[in-house]
């Protein structure tokens, strides 16, 4: 049986006096879809973060792609982070630079040096790029400066970047939470589509339960820091993750 790609146990993090998870256990195959649900507040983005090393945590253990994220540093977490591509609610991109260039980023960490402009990188890099956003289907904007996108272009964008790091896990944090319902959609179905396609591991927050229902496979409901539900996705129906979003008796004034 091969590794999973992640592993967290007893996964403890706080924030002062708020505890953002409290002992989280989640295992993650290599090839799965997982949609991480739950209020706002329920730790999602928290445990998300452990997941590329960008937080530590307080107890338990964190294994992701084989590395220990509690202590790993230097090179080895650099390298870690290569084999993780993330995509954000905000996109991050370069808003200035093209959009090829933006792109291109996403080899920083495998091809070294400073890179000014597309003709300094390698050829091979810049067709590789190329195929990328041909997949996400913005080829024809390539030379487009990346700010005069709209947000559902600019998401597709970042897919790009993060798939020309060659990752193995991908991270999604909230990715369409700014789009409009038919890009949010849109924008959805091909991140599921070329995380299959490459055979590549997903964890994705949402907020929408609609969309967690239709494109994942497995969804994690998060509350208060708990996982509170770890189900197939085929097994669950929009009332019963609708209950994760209802206040506990006991905080119920
Ligand atoms: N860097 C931080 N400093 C202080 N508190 C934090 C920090 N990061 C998270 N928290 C707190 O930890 C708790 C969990 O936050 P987290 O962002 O993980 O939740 P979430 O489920 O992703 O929420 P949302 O859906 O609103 O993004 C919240 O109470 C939040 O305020």
């Amino acid at each position: 049986m091969t590794a999973p790609v992640v592993e967290t146990k007893g996964l403890v993090k706080s924030f002062g006096d708020v505890t953002a998870c409290a002992g989280i256990d989640l295992t993650v195959a290599r090839g799965e879809i997982v949609a991480l649900l739950g209020p706002s507040g329920s730790g999602k983005s928290t445990l998300l973060r452990h997941l590329n090393g960008l937080t530590r945590p307080d107890a338990g253990q964190v294994r992701v792609l084989g590395a220990d994220v509690a202590t790993v540093k230097g090179a080895e977490l650099r390298a870690l982070r290569r084999r993780v591509g993330v995509v954000f609610q905000q996109f991050n991109l370069v808003g200035r630079l093209t959009v090829m260039e933006n792109v291109l980023h996403g080899a920083l960490g495998r091809v070294r040096g400073p890179r000014y402009g597309i003709v300094t990188w390698p050829r091979s890099v810049r067709a590789e790029a190329f195929e990328h956003l041909d997949r996400v289907g913005l080829a024809d904007r390539a030379y487009q400066r990346a700010g005069s996108l709209s947000g559902g272009q600019q998401q597709r964008v970042a897919i790009a970047r993060a798939l020309l790091q060659r990752p193995e896990l991908m991270l999604a944090d909230e990715p369409v939470a700014s789009l409009d319902p038919e890009t949010a959609a849109s924008v959805m179905d091909l991140l599921v589509r070329v995380c299959r396609e490459d055979g590549l591991t997903m964890v994705c927050t949402l907020h929408q339960i609609e969309l967690a229902l239709e494109w994942t496979r497995r969804v994690v409901g998060l509350r208060l820091g708990e996982i509170r539900l770890d189900e197939p996705t085929e097994l669950l129906d929009a009332v019963r993750l609708r209950g994760l979003y209802l206040s506990d008796p006991v905080t119920v004034p």
